[in-house]
């Protein structure tokens, strides 16, 4: 049987890294970065491309074998973890990707059920072949983020934004305590990335859950946020509370204050 997860230091300390480098042969893709997140925190991490925020986000999930450094999610050490120890974290650490990762020919409720396969013993095929108990939390979950009413439809006949409020939905039938997301709204138009930073938000703060999101859009992280990481070159450069921080700020993780430089949204709007 895996080890039952110990508390972290502090009772709401749900992400504890400390020192943590990785490379990829000879890049360095994260230089040493500490970071503490609590429960019910939503972070972003903002940074140009290739300044490791991916890097990172994969090795609290242990998708990356940190190079040194210590990665404590949720009480399990990562960085020294077993096979059976890393599924055993995987199992409250949700995962939402760019491309929603979807499977397509299958309905949307089956899909926010595959969320909940860890809970069972063997696979299922079919949404009916679930126990009623998870079908129904499972059309909860699909309440939840606006789409019961498309709960029997292909899910690759829906639009981007709402494939990716359905993954969401899946990550919810998980029951994580950590949520990860990579870029959730890079496929979207700006109205359906704030709708999806909108339901992130909502679900950190209702159902208590820790979110590391990495995005592109500062106005997103500004509008959405409780705290915004600023990689540059693997390195921490910004770790502020969005309370009080300015657009010009956060742009110097970028090294210039250009608003071209990054992608603006037109819905970003301060929930604060
Ligand atoms: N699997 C890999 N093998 C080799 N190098 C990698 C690998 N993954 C990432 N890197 C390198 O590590 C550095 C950080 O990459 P990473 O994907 O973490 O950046 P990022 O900030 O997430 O970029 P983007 O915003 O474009 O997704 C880059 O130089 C990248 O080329």
């Amino acid at each position: 049987m895996p080890a039952q997860p110990q508390p972290v230091a502090g009772d709401d300390l749900v992400v504890h890294v400390n020192g943590l480098t990785k490379r990829f042969g000879n890049t360095l893709a994260v230089d040493d970065v500490s970071l503490d997140v609590h429960r019910s925190e939503l972070v972003v991490l903002l940074g140009l491309s290739g300044s490791g925020k991916s890097t990172l986000l994969r090795c609290l999930n242990g998708l990356h074998a940190s190079t040194s450094g210590v990665v404590d999610v949720v009480g399990h050490r990562v960085d020294r973890a077993s096979r059976s120890e890393l599924r055993a974290l995987r199992r409250e650490v949700g995962f939402v990707f760019q491309h929603f990762n979807l499977v397509g020919r299958i309905s949307c409720l089956e899909n926010v059920l595959l969320g909940g396969l860890g809970r069972l013993k063997c696979a299922r095929y079919g949404a009916l072949t679930y126990p009623k108990r998870m079908r129904a939390e499972a059309l909860e979950h699909l309440d939840r983020v606006g789409l019961a009413d498309l709960a029997h439809r292909r899910a690759d006949t829906l639009s981007g934004g709402q494939q990716q409020r359905v993954a969401i939905a899946r990550t919810l039938m998980q029951r994580p305590t950590v949520l990860l997301a990579d870029e959730p709204v890079a496929s979207l138009d700006p109205e359906n990335a704030g709708v999806v930073m909108d339901l992130l938000f909502q679900v950190c703060v209702e159902e208590k859950l820790t979110i590391l999101c990495t995005l592109h859009q500062v106005d997103l992280a500004l509008g959405w946020a409780h705290r915004i990481v600023g990689l540059r070159s693997g390195q921490k450069v910004l770790d502020r509370s969005t309370i009080g921080l300015t657009r010009d700020e956060v742009m110097e993780v970028y090294q210039r204050v250009d608003p071209d430089l990054t992608t603006p949204s037109t819905t970003a709007v301060r929930r604060r």
